[in-house]
């Protein structure tokens, strides 16, 4: 099991004007990496921001902190470039976005960055299933993808599982509604790469509940070790 939990605070729920002091904030609170969500009006209903933000969050907490980019934009090709430029860690795109999954994967590992592939609550796991082995990290979006502080999906639990049992040392990330009160379904089922926006970056104490995610994820590894 080559697999380990890791906590990324999403900064879609943060106070906007300040993002580069609330990333510096979300690391010093014990976050493993950093949700970056992109979002271009046009794949989902909503806007955030590009690589010339990731650009200025990259020079404001220095070459370490793992950025994963949730793009949640049409034609996802043609921000590879740019985002690797600006210092993208991870590029996650959406199986959704493309025709061409494959040309898309072998360009962004070209690019030099790791490669995450998404797939929302209406897309099923045996669509993700045949680039499981070409890819870093699997996406299960337990929201539509659009806007943080939604309500978690129980239901795609049975996608997280199907994934763990058939790939069991991929990474498989959840992201939607994940906080201290629906972390337990996530790890049980075998996410170990957990997302959490509103529950870690409104609470008064992140480093707490960063710890409380990673507990339950750590806590459901060791077990399912042991029942192997
Ligand atoms: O991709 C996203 C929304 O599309 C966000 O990453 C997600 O919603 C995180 O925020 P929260 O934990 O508040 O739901
Ligand atoms: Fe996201």
């Amino acid at each position: 099991m080559s697999y380990s939990a890791k906590i990324g605070p999403s900064i879609l729920s943060s106070d906007l004007a300040c993002l580069g002091s609330e990333c510096v904030r979300m690391m010093e609170c014990g976050a493993d990496y950093l949700h970056l969500d992109v979002m271009d009006g046009h794949f989902v209903p909503n806007i955030t921001f590009g690589h010339p933000m990731v650009e200025c969050l990259r020079k404001c907490v220095g070459p370490d902190p793992f950025f994963d980019m949730h793009m949640m934009v049409s034609r996802p090709e043609q921000w590879v470039a740019p985002m690797a430029a600006a210092g993208a860690s991870q590029y996650t795109f959406h199986l959704e976005a493309t025709t061409n999954a494959g040309n898309l994967i072998k360009e962004i590992r070209q690019s030099g960055m790791k490669v995450g592939l998404a797939i929302k609550p209406g897309t099923t796991v045996e669509e993700l299933a045949p680039w499981a082995s070409q890819i870093d990290m699997a996406l299960v979006m337990t929201v539509e993808p659009g806007f943080g502080g939604q309500k978690f999906m129980e239901d795609m639990m049975p996608k997280v599982s199907w994934l763990r049992s058939q790939f069991p040392s991929l990474d498989i990330e959840v992201d939607g509604g994940v906080g201290p009160s629906t972390i337990h379904k996530c790890a049980e089922a075998g996410a170990n790469m957990i997302v959490s926006g509103n529950a870690v970056v409104s609470s008064d104490d992140p480093r707490s509940v960063i710890a409380m995610l990673r507990t339950a994820v750590s806590e459901a590894i060791q077990k399912r070790s042991l029942d192997r």
